[in-house]
């Protein structure tokens, strides 16, 4: 049923995301380093800010990205690089790492100045991901197709980004159905994790301005990705 071109467009997508992980000495320092809300959010920002620089090295590998327009291949690595990071994260979180990050992560996060207004929906988000047990290859396509969204603010040629969309979300969907064939509707529900995931952008605006008030710093890179300072 996948083509054979599929097969190779899928090789590349997979190949590029298992390439690119944000590096051992990093993610390491999430074992090691005390628990403190301050020390939790500087480990966390470092986090985030080594994962859009795998995000950005992965998003370069997506076939055809970049032709796109010099201006749009900015504004969907602006617009996805927060829903990226929570469909990255919630796969760490879901999937029980032997090295024990899950359990860290889950902590750092929880205590990091995030406010409980917001601690609901992201951990029920992560929740709702871990459910679906998604195998490696739907997690590189579902994040590829989410760094592909043509209707993201200022992305100028539209018809443009949804021609690459279009057969990554035909690939994830025979995907799906290989993984998953006694769950006929699992596409339809991986498709609407995409828009949990829009509603988490929103909260998570207001977490980067409740953190902003209490004087946070983020690294140059996190406040050009995010617009801020
Ligand atoms: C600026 C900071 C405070 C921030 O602001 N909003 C968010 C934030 C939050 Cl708190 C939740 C979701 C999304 C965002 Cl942007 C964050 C922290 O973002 C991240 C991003 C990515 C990881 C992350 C990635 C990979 C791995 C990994 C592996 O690959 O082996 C093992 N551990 C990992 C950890 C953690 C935290």
């Amino acid at each position: 049923e996948i083509t054979k071109e599929q097969q190779a467009f899928m090789k590349v997508i997979v190949d590029s995301y298992n390439r690119h992980q944000i590096p051992q000495d990093v993610t390491k320092k999430l074992l090691q380093e005390q628990y403190s809300a301050e020390e939790n959010f500087i480990l966390l920002t470092e986090m985030a800010t080594s994962q859009v620089q795998v995000l950005v090295e992965f998003t370069k590998n997506i076939p055809g990205f970049l032709s796109l327009d010099h201006e749009d291949q900015i504004a969907l690595l602006k617009g996805s690089a927060v829903e990226a990071m929570f469909l990255r994260s919630a796969q760490v979180l879901s999937t029980k790492m032997p090295n024990g990050h899950t359990e860290v992560l889950e902590e750092r996060i929880r205590n990091s100045g995030i406010s409980e207004e917001f601690m609901t929906p992201m951990f029920n988000f992560y929740k709702s991901i871990g459910k679906l047990h998604m195998v490696q290859e739907e997690q590189a396509l579902l994040t590829a197709v989410t760094i592909l969204t043509p209707d993201r603010p200022f992305v100028k040629d539209h018809p443009a980004v949804e021609r690459l969309q279009e057969p990554m979300l035909e690939v994830l969907r025979k995907l799906c159905a290989l993984h998953h064939p006694r769950e006929p509707q699992y596409f339809a529900r991986l498709l609407g994790r995409l828009t949990e995931l829009r509603t988490l952008n929103h909260y998570h605006t207001e977490m980067l301005t409740s953190w902003r008030m209490n004087d946070q710093k983020f690294t140059p890179l996190l406040c050009e990705i995010w617009d801020v300072q």
